[in-house]
């Protein structure tokens, strides 16, 4: 969340479970540095990483400074040299009860350095199926008990279908207080995801408009040119819909379909999405082939470069019938979105690396230009362009400059190139979150368990009738045949972002 004022977190230490992992070296350490830079870090901070292997402090501080090199959006050896003084290494299996104590042991010793009681963050960064256990044994510790101060951040995935999400809120819950669990979803401290609540909340100009008597439709879109990488392994147990689905997109479409809140405090923002996942209406198992299109990639070429077919990746059944394209078409059944189709689709290796929000908005109700001038009127559109490229157009008809009424689309745009030299990464403003207590832009259990029933009627509409088609999109293409299909049957087309 939009971090107010200058005001540094109190003095923190920041235990990362998976510290030698890749997560930590790629996106939270670089974080975490940023924030240093900018001043953002409490004055008295620690970062000890957790792990298997066997590095001493210098060593692991080495392995996080090419990590730096490589990921971090800044780069400068004095500050890093302060920097990495407040980071230490502690070897120890996340399955050994005994080792535990050890972590009590460090947080008296900062207690004892900085002269008073310190706020913990433990930062699982480690495969799901270790979170339970390391959860468990974090709440034999003593000052796990202690709310105010200690804090648990769990990765995605987030559970993997709805009745493993609510097997492992409850045991959270049993441990620790909902208010010290941070559930992340990194889509949610994008600076242009954040910029949705401006744009819906802090202007008066599109509350009128947003609603079913205006909007004639809503696209969302996350699609990547990259494939499954190194992650078949992974992905074999997620598949688009788990991975970007249940989490990304549908919180993109909270924020769009929420009604206003009342503060930016915690449960209130969460209270208004999550009745928005309440409101989406249930998709039957047999609707499913009407609303959702699922796709995977075949070989093929992407950007100059042979790129293998899903089922010949590292770690991929040579006959997986995993996703990896997923289309889906919902309905918000409120008064504000009765009727308004809500169409999202993510992929790999498809044509474009976009993730963007389109609003189409209805005809005017009365055409009185020429015939000529229907012929290049096009919808208004609002498009918010998450990323790579960060804006808002609003496109609208303009006259074409000559003797005839004709009217030619055009667009008002504002960039956030433009208009800022900088803005931080995802990970920076949720771990800042963290240290400050603020769980706005973080997941509630309820949440959590509310988009996994979304999705889960697809879920299992798709496991019990395996594809018969697969591999059926080429890479660089936009997907599936059918994803077309599934907007065209309305009437509209998928937007080109660009
Ligand atoms: N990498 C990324 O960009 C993203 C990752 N995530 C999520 O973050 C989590 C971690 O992912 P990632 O960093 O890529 O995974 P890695 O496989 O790179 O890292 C896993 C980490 O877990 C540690 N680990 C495994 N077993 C044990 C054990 N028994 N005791 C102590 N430590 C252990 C490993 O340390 P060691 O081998 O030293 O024991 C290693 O540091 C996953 O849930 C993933 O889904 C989410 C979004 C993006
Ligand atoms: O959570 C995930 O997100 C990434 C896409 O993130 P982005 O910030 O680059 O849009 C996706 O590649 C990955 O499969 C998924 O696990």
């Amino acid at each position: 969340m939009a971090h107010s004022t200058n005001k540094r977190p109190p003095a923190t230490v920041i235990f990362i479970f998976g510290g030698s992992g890749d997560l930590n070296q790629r996106k939270l350490t670089p974080a975490l540095y940023n924030l240093f830079i900018d001043n953002w870090m409490p004055e008295k901070f620690a970062i000890v990483g957790l792990g298997r292997t066997d590095y001493s402090d210098d060593k692991f501080r080495t392995h996080l400074y090419d990590g730096i090199q490589e990921f971090s959006r800044r780069k400068s050896e004095e500050s890093w040299g302060k920097f990495s003084q407040s980071i230490r290494y502690l070897q120890m299996d996340a399955g050994d009860a005994a080792a535990y104590h050890k972590l009590t042991d460090v947080v008296k010793e900062y207690e004892e350095q900085w002269g008073g009681h310190v706020n913990v963050m433990f930062y699982l960064a480690v495969a799901p199926q270790l979170v339970p256990d390391i959860a468990v044994k974090l709440g034999g510790l003593e000052f796990c008990k202690d709310t105010n101060f200690t804090r648990i951040v769990v990765e995605k995935p987030f559970g993997h279908d709805l009745q493993s999400a609510t097997e492992l809120n409850a045991l959270l819950n049993k441990i620790f207080s909902e208010d010290q669990v941070y559930r992340i979803d990194h889509y949610l401290g994008k600076e242009t995801v954040q910029n949705l609540l401006a744009l819906r909340f802090a202007n008066a100009l599109f509350e009128p408009l947003w609603n079913r008597n205006y909007i004639d439709h809503i696209q969302i879109t996350a699609a990547e040119t990259v494939g499954v990488e190194d992650r078949g392994g992974y992905y074999e147990q997620s598949g688009a819909l788990r991975d970007m689905v249940q989490n990304h997109i549908l919180q993109l479409l909270c924020i769009i379909g929420m009604e206003a809140p009342v503060s930016f405090e915690a449960n209130e923002i969460r209270n208004k999405k999550v009745d928005v996942l309440n409101a989406i209406r249930p998709i039957t198992k047999d609707q499913v082939h009407e609303v959702a299109v699922r796709g995977q990639y075949a070989e093929g070429w992407m950007q100059g470069q042979k790129v293998r077919a899903y089922r010949s990746e590292k770690n991929v059944d040579p006959t997986s019938t995993i996703e990896t394209f997923a289309a889906v078409k919902f309905y918000i059944e409120n008064w504000r979105w009765q009727g308004v189709p809500f169409y999202v689709r993510t992929g790999k290796y498809l044509h474009e690396k976009t993730t963007s929000i389109t609003i189409e908005f209805k005809q005017a109700p009365h055409f009185a230009f020429p015939q000529e001038a229907a012929e290049t009127w096009r919808p208004n559109r609002l498009t918010i362009s998450i990323q790579p490229d960060m804006d808002i157009r609003l496109r609208f008809q303009a006259k074409r400059p000559g003797q005839s009424m004709t009217l030619n689309p055009v667009d008002m745009k504002f960039s956030y190139k433009d208009a800022y030299d900088h803005e931080p990464e995802a990970y920076e403003t949720l771990l800042l979150d963290v240290m400050e207590g603020n769980a706005t832009q973080f997941m509630r259990a309820d949440q959590v368990e509310a988009a996994w029933r979304v999705v889960m009627p697809i879920i299992e509409a798709w496991e019990a009738r395996p594809p018969v088609d697969f591999p059926n999109y080429a890479p660089n293409s936009w997907g599936p045949e059918d994803a077309e299909a599934l907007i065209a049957r309305d009437g509209h087309n998928w937007a080109k972002v660009k």
